[in-house]
């Protein structure tokens, strides 16, 4: 059975005077869950994620964390989220450490052992150092440091690793692989659509501030792209409990989905007269072109 809704939102909306930023978003994340929010700059990614905080007030609709409305009870909701900006401003003359511990005694707890071992073991850190010298991405790290090491259910991450070099982009990754098998749940936004795809549970796909797709990152693991080149015309239908679905007739060669599994398929190909099979993966890069690549029409009515 599915984890219950940790975060939900119904018809959530914002409107700067006729322009929606973000229109009648309605979706759950669960409990444990890696939830991706995707979609080209302007898409409404950031609009949605200071909607649940509560740091912007929704024009209508509503969301929720663990049942407190965002907006009404945003105090509750900010005890169980930690939030990392994907703008960052660090100033002034306090070293890493010292922004570590600022930043762990405003919740009170005992994040900051754990921030310091982020920071320096993970991170590679230098936390003796003023945050004014720091690059932009220490700052990003140190700030991600903070962020995972919070006692948080929640994590919201705006684009968390943007700029990260590889390596450190790879840790995140990981840091939040970890905070999901502790039960944290993460919304994580991005563009980097690899990374997304390594650790997502789900994906959701915005396109001018509307819910496009939602897409669930294990079933498209399990997918298999099929081109099958027929010796003569393909058939009409397909064998139903092979779950063939046509995606493409390109004359004499078809391409199917197939998401089952692989021996029945392989003893079917066996019967029918093929000319040539090639079977391959769909990346992410994939689904998202069908709503935002080179080929898709943009309807400016959806603007306002
Ligand atoms: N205060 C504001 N007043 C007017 N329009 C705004 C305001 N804030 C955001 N917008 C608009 O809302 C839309 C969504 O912005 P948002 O920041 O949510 O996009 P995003 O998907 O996070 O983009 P990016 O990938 O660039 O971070 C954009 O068209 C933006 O210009």
């Amino acid at each position: 059975m599915d984890a219950p809704a940790l975060i939900a939102t119904e018809n959530l909306s914002k409107a700067y005077g006729g322009f929606f930023a973000l229109r009648d978003l309605s979706l759950n994340v669960r409990q444990g869950e890696v939830f991706g929010l995707l979609g080209p700059n302007g898409s409404g990614k950031t609009t949605t994620i200071r909607l649940l905080l509560g740091l912007l007030r929704p024009s209508e609709g509503r969301a929720t964390v663990v049942g407190f409305d965002c907006w009404r009870q945003s105090l509750q909701v900010r005890r169980l989220v930690s939030y990392l900006p994907g703008e960052l401003r660090m100033t002034g003359s306090m070293s890493g450490l010292g922004v570590l511990k600022y930043l762990s005694g405003l919740r009170e707890d005992e994040s900051l052992d754990r921030a310091v071992a982020i920071a320096e073991q993970v991170m590679k850190l230098n936390l003796r150092r003023s945050v004014r010298k720091y690059s932009t991405g220490m700052k990003q790290k140190l700030a991600l440091a903070q962020a995972f090491a919070d006692p948080v259910d929640i994590l919201i991450l705006d684009e968390p690793t943007s700029a990260l070099d590889p390596s450190a982009r790879a840790d995140v990754l990981t840091l939040i692989r970890e905070a999901r098998g502790q039960g944290q749940t993460v919304i994580f936004s991005g563009h980097v659509l690899s990374e997304i795809e390594a650790v997502c549970d789900r994906v959701a796909i915005l396109r001018l501030g509307r819910l496009v797709h939602v897409e669930d990152m294990h079933a498209r693991r399990r997918l298999r792209m099929l081109l099958i080149r027929f010796a003569g015309d393909p058939p009409a239908t397909f064998p139903e409990e092979l779950e063939l679905t046509v995606r493409e007739p390109q004359g004499a060669a078809v391409l199917l989905e197939h998401r089952g599994p692989l021996g029945p398929l392989l003893r079917w190909l066996a019967t029918v007269d093929v000319e040539d099979v090639a079977i391959g993966t769909e990346d992410l890069h994939s689904l998202y072109n069908q709503y935002h690549g080179p080929d898709v029409v943009v309807n400016e009515d959806a603007l306002s």
